[in-house]
C-alpha cells in the first residue's frame, strides 16, 4: 500500500522521487515503456492474523487474470461492486456483510492488507467477497464492458506533488476505462480527505463522457451513512482534514 500504517504520504513520495531521480535502482531498463502506476508496492511483515488470512482463507483470494469477475461468485446474477485500493479491507468487509444481495471484489497490491481482508472476511464467514492482488487497471481492462454495477475508490493516494499528479487514479484516461466497464446507471463513488484532490476529481469527472453527477453538476455528495469509515479517513480526520464524497452515474 502506498501510504500504509507505517508510511506517511510524504515519505512515499520521497521514495518515489528517488526512484524517478535514479538514486534508487529500478529493474526496468527502458523507463519510457513502463506504465504510470497509481501505487507503490511496499513490503512489511505480516502479523499472525494476516498469516492466517493467507493460509486459512486462501480460497477468498483470486489470482489474476480473470475474464469475468461476476463468475467468481455463487450468485453471478447479483450486482457487482469493485473496490480499488481497499487498504486493510475492514470497511470493505463491513460493506459486504451489510449487503448480502451484492457481490464485492476488492483489488489491492498491499500484501498485509490483502491478508488482513481475507482474515476478516473469512472470520465473518461471508461468501460475497473476493480479493485480488493486482493492479485494478489491468483487472478492469480484462473484464467485459458493462459488467460492474459500482466502482468505489476510497481515499486514493493523493499524490500531492505536481510532478506526481499523473499518478492520481482519477484522470480522464483511467475514468474512460471505468465508464466502459460500468452498467448503465452504475456508479463511480470516490471519497478523499485531501481538498485539492476533491476539486481535481470534480474537474475531471464533470468532463468524462458517459458520467453524470448524481447530486447535480459539480456537486459533492453528502457522506453516505452506509459507507463505513476507512482507516485513511480516520487518519485524515485526526489530522483535521475534511471528507469529500463524489458519486457519478453511468448514463
Ligand atoms: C491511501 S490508501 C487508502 C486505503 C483505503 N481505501 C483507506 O481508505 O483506508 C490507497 C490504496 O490504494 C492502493 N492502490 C492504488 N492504486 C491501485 C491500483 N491501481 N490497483 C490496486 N490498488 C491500488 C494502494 O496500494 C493503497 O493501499
Amino acid at each position: 500500500m502506498n501510504d500504509t500504517t507505517d508510511v506517511p504520504t510524504n515519505l512515499t513520495e520521497a521514495v518515489n522521487d528517488n526512484v524517478e531521480s535514479g538514486s534508487v535502482k529500478d529493474e526496468s531498463e527502458d523507463k519510457s515503456l513502463r506504465p504510470i502506476l497509481t501505487f507503490m508496492r511496499r513490503s512489511s511483515p505480516l502479523n499472525t492474523s494476516q498469516e492466517r488470512g493467507l493460509d486459512e482463507y486462501a480460497h477468498l483470494i483470486v489470482k489474476a487474470p480473470i475474464s469475468d469477475a461476476r463468475n467468481l461468485f455463487e450468485h453471478p446474477e447479483h450486482p457487482l461492486t469493485i473496490e480499488i485500493g481497499f487498504g486493510m479491507g475492514t470497511s470493505l468487509v463491513q460493506m459486504a456483510i451489510a449487503a448480502p444481495e451484492r457481490n464485492f471484489l476488492g483489488i489491492e497490491v498491499h500484501i498485509p492488507g490483502i491478508a488482513q481482508c481475507a482474515f476478516e472476511a473469512g472470520q465473518a464467514g461471508i461468501n460475497n467477497l473476493r480479493i485480488m492482488d493486482a493492479d485494478a487497471l489491468e483487472v478492469l481492462a480484462g473484464i467485459p464492458d458493462g459488467s460492474v454495477d459500482r466502482v468505489q475508490l476510497f481515499f486514493p493516494d493523493p499524490w500531492q506533488k505536481k510532478r506526481h499528479h499523473k499518478r492520481r487514479f482519477v484522470a480522464p484516461e483511467r475514468m474512460a476505462l471505468i465508464v466502459q466497464k460500468l452498467t448503465m446507471g452504475g456508479w463511480f463513488h470516490s471519497a478523499t480527505d485531501w481538498q485539492p484532490y476533491s476539486e481535481w476529481m470534480i474537474d475531471v469527472l464533470e468532463q468524462v463522457p458517459g458520467l453524470e453527477n448524481v447530486y447535480g453538476k459539480a456537486q459533492f455528495a453528502p457522506r453516505p451513512e452506509w459507507r463505513p469509515q476507512t482507516k485513511f479517513e480516520r487518519r485524515g480526520e485526526a489530522a483535521g482534514h475534511g471528507v469529500w464524497d463524489v458519486i457519478y452515474k453511468r448514463v
